[in-house]
């Protein structure tokens, strides 16, 4: 059905190359060369869950517990190492800045590359650039290079980018936390428009009252797997848990 997300038995396996310095007796037989090791990292394993469509789902966890590698798994950036995933509809990603940015390029071209990116014409694109601007309150900055953008001037361009192609699938990766206070509850106000459209939501973030406010299921990742599937309050306090965190007390006014 349009909109579901679907891991089986997922698994992501990176390679690391890590450099090592011979010891001295090596060195000399040897010649003075680094030593290239390869090393597998498994940032997930065994990852299995279903998002339906229209729901709301918040990922926490630790940072390294594979969050991002979740992510990029679901927006299709990644392939899994090993399982399947399985991704219904239209994808809109926000993952992280600057993917899918050409820093060379001005703003109004990357409209055009991202658009293109999420299956979109030129044409289509083209219609929407005087909205996306305004959302962004980017007007003025239409042919600047990005490279010339401040940090929240890229995630205002991506965000708005992304909410406004419709998407039946919305993948947003902490970016929320780089807009200013305003420029966050403008994009928390267009992604509950989404979600009361029907859209699916994927999001990833560090602002326990931003996951709790905007999702009705958390999954929690520990380790590379998901520890917890269940309402918000329950994966809040096993996050806490497992972090050794006591919220400090809320002072009492009057
Ligand atoms: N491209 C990569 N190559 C090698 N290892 C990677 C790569 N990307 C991530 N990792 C490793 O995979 C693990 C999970 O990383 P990931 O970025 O998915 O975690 P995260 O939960 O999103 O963390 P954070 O909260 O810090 O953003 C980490 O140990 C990280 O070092």
């Amino acid at each position: 059905m349009t909109g579901t997300i679907t891991f089986e038995d997922v698994g992501m396996c990176y390679r690391l190359h890590r450099e090592r310095v011979r010891s001295l007796k090596e060195a000399v037989l040897g010649g003075f060369r680094h030593l290239r090791e390869a090393d597998e990292l498994w940032a997930l394993r065994g990852v299995s869950f279903e998002v339906r469509p229209g729901e709301a789902v918040g990922l926490v966890g630790a940072n390294g517990s594979g969050k991002s590698t979740l992510l990029k798994l679901a927006a299709g950036v990644l392939r899994p190492t090993e399982g399947r995933v399985r991704v219904e509809g239209r994808v809109a990603p926000i993952i992280e800045l600057a993917a899918g940015f050409d820093p060379e390029l001005s703003g109004r071209d990357n409209v055009f590359l991202n658009g293109a990116l999420m299956g979109r014409a030129r044409r289509d694109m083209a219609r929407r650039l005087e909205r996306i601007f305004a959302f962004a309150e980017l007007e003025g900055f239409e042919d600047v290079p990005v490279k010339n953008y401040s940090s929240g001037m890229y995630a205002r361009l991506g965000f708005a980018i992304a909410v406004d192609v419709e998407p039946e699938i919305l993948v947003v990766d902490e970016v929320l936390a780089v807009g200013d206070e305003r420029f966050q509850a403008r994009c928390l106000e267009r992604i509950r428009a989404l979600l009361a459209g029907g859209t699916t939501l994927f999001l990833v973030s560090h602002q326990m009252d931003q996951v709790a406010e905007v999702c009705r299921r958390v999954l929690l990742l520990h380790r590379g797997g998901v520890c917890h599937d269940g309402a918000p309050a329950d994966a809040i306090r096993r996050y806490r848990e497992l972090q050794g965190f006591t919220p400090p007390p809320v002072a009492r006014t009057g």
